[in-house]
C-alpha cells in the first residue's frame, strides 16, 4: 500500500465535518473537547480490522442464508453496571439464545453484544423538564450522567475516555468468558443453573439434555469436541457521537483503508440516516461491517440510496439493514423494500429489531413495549420474507440477562403494576433473561419453518 493512498485515505475521513450531524452534544467546553479527542486518537484500537473482516465474512455468509445474527443488549450500557456479574449475565442469556437458535434450526448463528460502546442515545427532545426545571436530556453515559442536576447533565467529552476504558475493559471481559470455558457447549446445563420453573426454562433444559447426548454420542464415536470451548463473540453499537468514532478511526497497515477501531459492527440510527447527513458519510468511508435501521417511513428508493452509498461494490456481509417498523406495520412497509432490494440485487442482509417500532407508555406512565408485539413483529419479519423469497437473516434486541420487569407480558405475564418492580433501563425498556428465551423458541420455530 503506498504512502500516498494512505494519506489520501486519511484525508477522505474528514468529509463529514462540513455536512450536518443530528443528534451531536452541545459540548460546553471545546478545549476539553478537544483534549479528549487528542487522547482518543493516541489510545490503542478497541478491535482490529482483522477481527472486523472476520465478522464481514460471517454476515455474508447470514445474507446467503447460511447463519443467522443474533445481535442483543441494553438500549443504553451505563458505567456503573460495567462488571463482571452484569456482562456475564448478558453473555449467558446471548449464548442460551444461540443455543436455542442453533438447535432448532440447525444453524451457525453469528453472536454480537449491543455491548462495550453502547454509550450514547440519540433523544426525541434536546431538554427535558421535571417540577419546572428545564435540564439538557440524558444522552447517555458517554455524553452526560443520568440524575438530574446542573452539573450532571452538562455534556463533559471526558466521558467519551471513560467510555473508550469501559468498553476496552468490557470487551477483555467477553473474550475472558468467551475463550475461557465458560461458553464451552459442553456446559449448557450451567448457563441454566438457579433457573425458576418458568416454562422457558423448563423447554431449555430439554434443549440442553438433547444437545449433551448429541455430544456423548458423538464423543463416544471418536470426534474432538475441544473446537467447542470457545465462541467468537463480536461487538457493535450505534455510531451517534462522531467525534469519538472518528477518534477511534486507524488506518489498517494491511490494506491502508480506514477502520473504526471501537468495534466491529457500527450501525446508523433511525435518526441519523440521512443520505446527505453527516453519520452516513463518515461511515461510507469506514471498512468495518455496517448496519443501518429502517424505521416505517423509509421509502424503497431511500434504501437503494444507502446501499449505493454504503456498499456501491455490492460486497455481501458489508450492510445489513435493520428493519424495526412495529408490528402494526411491517407487514405493509417490509414487502415493498424487499421487492426492491431483490429487483436491484442489492447484497444486503436484513434482520429485524423488533423493539423500537413498539414502543408505548403503560398507563402508570412507564415506557414499554409489549411482549406481543415484539413477538408479532417477528412473526411479520419472517412472513414477509418467506412470501417474497428474501433471507430473514437475524434479531436485533434490546435485552438484558437480568430478572428486570420492563416489558409487558411474557409467560410471567408481567402486568402494568408489576413493571415497578424492577424498571432498571435508563432509556428503553428491555427483554428480561427468560424473556429473551421465550423469544429465541419462537424465531427458532420461525426459522425451521423459513
Ligand atoms: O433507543 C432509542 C432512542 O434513543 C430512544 O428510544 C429515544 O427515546 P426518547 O424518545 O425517550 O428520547
Ligand atoms: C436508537 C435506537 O434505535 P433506532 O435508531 O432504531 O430508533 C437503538 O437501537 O437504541
Ligand atoms: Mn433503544
Amino acid at each position: 500500500m503506498s504512502i500516498d493512498s494512505t494519506l489520501a485515505n486519511r484525508n477522505d475521513l474528514e468529509s463529514f465535518r462540513s455536512l450536518e450531524a443530528r443528534q451531536q452534544p452541545t459540548w460546553p467546553d471545546k478545549d476539553e473537547l478537544a483534549r479528549a479527542c487528542s487522547t482518543l486518537r493516541a489510545s490503542a484500537p478497541i478491535v482490529v480490522p482483522a477481527a472486523a473482516d472476520k465478522l464481514r465474512e460471517r454476515l455474508a455468509a447470514v445474507a446467503r442464508g447460511e447463519a443467522f445474527l443474533l445481535q442483543g443488549g441494553d438500549c443504553a450500557e451505563t458505567f456503573a453496571e460495567a462488571d463482571a456479574n452484569r456482562i456475564g449475565n448478558k453473555i449467558r442469556t446471548i449464548l442460551q439464545m444461540a443455543v436455542v437458535l442453533t438447535h432448532g434450526a440447525s444453524m451457525p448463528v453469528v453472536k454480537m453484544g449491543r455491548m462495550a460502546g453502547q454509550f450514547a442515545k440519540p433523544r426525541s427532545s434536546d431538554m427535558e423538564t421535571r417540577g419546572g426545571i428545564e435540564l439538557p436530556a440524558y444522552r447517555g453515559d458517554m455524553v452526560n450522567g443520568f440524575d438530574f442536576t446542573d452539573e450532571s447533565r452538562r455534556p463533559d467529552p471526558g466521558r467519551m475516555v471513560e467510555g473508550y476504558r469501559i468498553s476496552s475493559a468490557t470487551l477483555n471481559v467477553i473474550s475472558a468468558f468467551t475463550g475461557g470455558g465458560f461458553a464451552d457447549l459442553r456446559r449448557v446445563h450451567e448457563w441454566n443453573a438457579g433457573f425458576l420453573k418458568n416454562p422457558a426454562y423448563k423447554r431449555y433444559e430439554r434443549t440442553a439434555k438433547e444437545i449433551d447426548r448429541a455430544i456423548r454420542f458423538m464423543t463416544a464415536c471418536g470426534v474432538d469436541f475441544e473446537a467447542l470451548r470457545t465462541v467468537d463473540f463480536f461487538v457493535g453499537h450505534e455510531a451517534l457521537l462522531l467525534d469519538y468514532e472518528h477518534s477511534l478511526t486507524r488506518i489498517d497497515s494491511r490494506s491502508g483503508r480506514p477502520y473504526d477501531t471501537s468495534a466491529h459492527f457500527l450501525w446508523i440510527g433511525e435518526r441519523t440516516r440521512q443520505l446527505d447527513g453527516a453519520h452516513v458519510e463518515f461511515l461510507s468511508k469506514v471498512s468495518n461491517p455496517l448496519g443501518v435501521k429502517l424505521g416505517p417511513t423509509t421509502t424503497p428508493q431511500d434504501m437503494v440510496a444507502l446501499a449505493d452509498k454504503l456498499d456501491p461494490a455490492r460486497e455481501p456481509g458489508r450492510l445489513t439493514f435493520i428493519a424495526r417498523m412495529g408490528a402494526s406495520k411491517v407487514r405493509e412497509v417490509l414487502p415493498h423494500l424487499l421487492e426492491a432490494a431483490k429487483r436491484e440485487g442489492l447484497a444486503a442482509a436484513w434482520a429485524t429489531d423488533p423493539m423500537h417500532g413498539n414502543t408505548i407508555t403503560s398507563s402508570s406512565g412507564f415506557k414499554t413495549r409489549r411482549f406481543s408485539d415484539v413477538m408479532d413483529e417477528v412473526v411479520g419479519f419472517f412472513e414477509v420474507h418467506r412470501a417474497i423469497g428474501t433471507v430473514p437473516g437475524g434479531l436485533h434486541m434490546e435485552l438484558t440477562g437480568d430478572d428486570v420487569t420492563e416489558v409487558l407480558g411474557g409467560a410471567e405475564e408481567i402486568d402494568d403494576a408489576g413493571l415497578a418492580e424492577r424498571y432498571e433501563t435508563l432509556v428503553d425498556p428491555r427483554l428480561n433473561h427468560q424473556q429473551s428465551l421465550e423469544l429465541a423458541f419462537l424465531v427458532a420455530e420461525m426459522l425451521v419453518g423459513a
